[in-house]
This record gives C-alpha cells, sequence and structure tokens, in this order.
C-alpha cells in the first residue's frame, strides 16, 4: 500500500431500507463516515441488496446482480486482501481468512494503515483465521490498530466465530477450540446469533500480568495503590491472557463517574506507565449494583474503544476480589452490555455478546 490513502474495493450488504443508495453516486469517503457515525446497534448496514464501492474513483454504483457472501468469501485474486468487517458492540475488526498459512497474510506496518479511520477501511485491529494448532480447530492472530500483537481479543474471538460459521457455512448452535496467545479459548455460537466464550482463568500473579507493583501477602495486585496524572488511584491487576488494571477509583474518591473522565488525557499515562513492562489496558469502572457494573476502557494499542471483551472479563474479577460485585453481572460498555460470569467449578470466566457483520471489502496490498 502507499502512503496516499488507499485505493477500495468494498462490497456492501445493505438493508432494503437503504436500498435507494444502489440509483445514488456519493464519495466513498462520506459514506464510510456514515458508517462511523451511525450507532453500531443501528440497522442501515447489512443484509440482502449489495452495493459495490468503488473508491479508487471515489464513486458508489450498483453491484452485478448476482451476489453471494460465499462467492465473495471465496475470492483470491492476487495482489488483493478480501476481507470481512465485523464488530462486537462497535469494538470493530478486520477480519482475514488466513486458514491456509500460520502466517499473516498482512504486515503490522500495513495494519497500521487498514485500521485508519481517514486512510484506511477503520477498525480497531486486524483479526487472522489461521489453521488450528496444539490439536485445536483454528488459530486466532490480532494486530492492533498500531501494528502491536496482543495476546487475545474477547470481541475479536466472538467475530471470529461468527467468521469461521460463514466461511465454513455452519448454521446454529455450534462450539470451536481456538488457539491464541492466551493458550485455548472456546468460543460457542448461540442458537440467537450471540456468542459464549469460554475465556479461561484470570491471572492475578504481579510478574505474569505484568506489572512490578509490589505484590500482596497473597501474590495478588488487588486495592494497590498507583500515582497516575498527581492522584493515587487504587488499581487491581488482572490477565486474562493480556493484561489489565482496573480501577474504581482514587484513595480520594472510591466511586468513579465514568462519563466525566478524560480518558484521552489519563489512558496513556497508564498504559506507558513504568509499572506496566507490557504496556496495559485500563478499565475505569462505576458500580450500579452487585450485578449490574458500568466500565470505559483505554486499550494498549488501540486506545479509547467502544468495549473490550477481555476488559470486562478483568472487570468482573477485580470486582469480585474487591468485594463490590457478585460472580455474575451485566458490565455496560459504551457499545452496549456484555454479561460476564467467573464459574465457581472450574475458576473460568464466560462472556456472552454479540458479533456483527459491517461489511464485505477488497482492498489491494
Ligand atoms: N478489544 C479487545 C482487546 C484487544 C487487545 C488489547 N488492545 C491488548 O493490546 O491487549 C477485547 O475485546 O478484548
Amino acid at each position: 500500500m502507499g502512503s496516499e490513502a488507499m485505493a477500495m474495493t468494498a462490497f456492501i450488504s445493505l438493508s432494503p431500507r437503504t436500498s435507494l443508495i444502489h440509483r445514488s453516486f456519493i464519495s466513498a469517503k462520506a459514506f464510510q463516515s456514515s458508517l462511523r457515525l451511525k450507532p453500531f446497534n443501528s440497522p442501515v448496514i447489512l443484509r440482502n441488496p449489495v452495493v459495490h464501492i468503488s473508491a479508487s474513483s471515489m464513486s458508489i454504483e450498483a453491484a452485478p446482480e448476482k451476489f453471494s457472501k460465499q462467492s465473495f468469501l471465496d475470492r483470491r485474486e492476487s495482489g488483493f486482501l478480501h476481507f470481512v468487517k465485523y464488530h462486537g458492540l462497535g469494538n470493530d475488526f478486520i477480519l482475514v481468512d488466513n486458514r491456509d498459512s500460520l502466517e499473516p497474510k498482512v504486515t503490522p506496518e500495513q495494519a497500521v494503515k487498514l485500521c485508519d479511520r481517514n486512510f484506511g477501511v477503520g477498525a480497531d485491529g486486524v483479526i487472522f483465521a489461521m489453521p488450528g494448532i496444539n490439536g485445536t480447530d483454528y488459530s486466532m492472530r490480532i494486530f492492533n490498530s498500531d501494528g502491536s500483537e496482543p495476546e487475545m481479543c474477547g470481541n475479536g474471538v466472538r467475530c471470529f466465530a461468527r467468521f469461521i460459521a460463514e466461511l465454513d457455512n455452519i448454521k446454529g448452535k455450534h462450539s470451536f477450540t481456538v488457539h491464541t496467545g492466551a493458550g485455548l479459548i472456546v468460543p460457542e455460537i448461540q442458537d440467537g446469533g450471540k456468542v459464549r466464550v469460554d475465556m479461561g482463568q484470570p491471572v492475578l500473579n504481579p510478574s505474569d500480568v505484568p506489572t512490578k507493583l509490589p505484590a500482596n501477602k497473597d501474590q495478588t495486585v488487588i486495592g494497590s495503590e498507583l500515582q497516575v496524572n498527581g492522584l493515587t488511584w487504587n488499581v487491581t491487576c488482572v490477565s486474562m491472557g493480556n493484561p489489565h488494571c482496573v480501577t474504581f477509583g482514587t484513595k480520594e474518591s472510591q466511586n468513579l463517574r465514568v462519563d466525566e473522565l478524560n480518558l484521552a488525557e489519563i489512558g496513556p499515562k497508564f498504559e506507558h506507565h513504568e509499572m506496566f513492562p507490557a504496556r496495559i489496558n485500563t478499565e475505569f469502572v462505576q458500580v450500579f449494583s452487585r450485578s449490574h457494573l458500568k466500565m470505559r476502557v483505554w486499550e494498549r494499542g488501540a486506545g479509547a474503544t467502544l468495549a473490550c471483551g477481555t476488559g470486562a472479563c478483568a472487570v468482573l474479577v477485580a470486582a469480585v476480589l474487591e468485594g463490590r460485585a457478585e460472580k455474575s453481572c451485566t458490565v455496560d460498555l459504551p457499545g452496549g452490555p456484555l454479561e460476564i460470569q467467573w464459574n465457581e467449578e472450574d475458576n473460568h470466566v464466560y462472556m456472552t455478546g454479540p458479533a456483527e457483520v459491517v461489511f464485505y471489502g477488497s482492498i489491494p496490498l
């Protein structure tokens, strides 16, 4: 890809309500922006009629009559990356069919360009569906929008499961074993289309999170003090395969009002804090009740996102460890709610939430 705006061809399924667009010509950038600005639960995108966008000519035009998702996903022209954009509660990803190789089809540098919301497709990350290893059905790798590679992504693995179901034409309830940088993860597509994911056990040992904050007697970092931006924050550190720092408030003010936070100012100060040698995802949490929490997140390598699945799991674990919540909670995120449970029997955390197609696209690489 050149450094200039990337030429893009995208096939987008639109609802019947938007079929007017077949007859109109609009700038592809304006169309991308309109996608970005609409609430993600809006019914404007997806299903039925198909539109062919050619951004290189900055126009949008009707697609060939005979288009099917299957034929699109089977396309293999060299020089083009074919992808499907998905989102899980507004945490959006470019999904790439990489099942023929353990080598990602996109480099970290290309991922940065693809994720750019002005000059690229726009996403929080690029996810690769790869062959299984260690006896698993598939492997998942992901690049953040800054090109770094995290171990795991909760919203991403729900999108991954729906992507695999589409590629393999699987209908109804189905589960997969997925190898990730965080080990074995098991998503299960439910009858209604939501995905329930066995996210494995939380890790609390400070050196495994990793954090340099001193361990408590029980080898955890729970309710510890961390200086950020001139304030003393009480934090609990949890790894869900990737590292999380969860805070319910400062020493001075225990009850956060998360809508009032200046996330863009404080988020990077947590992310790059010297106590977190691998950087950190940070969740700011408000407690509504023992079964209802609200969070905002600043993600390592992606900044403020509308949702973070591993983050919501870490929040529940931290809330239980700090005595603030029960082991089953609704966690509200800017993009919508997730249901999180910490199971007594196997010590695993389970996350349930949606994953939706945004559009199908092709882009020269
Ligand atoms: N949004 C994801 C987490 C993605 C990875 C994260 N940015 C990291 O670097 O650890 C989720 O839903 O879990």
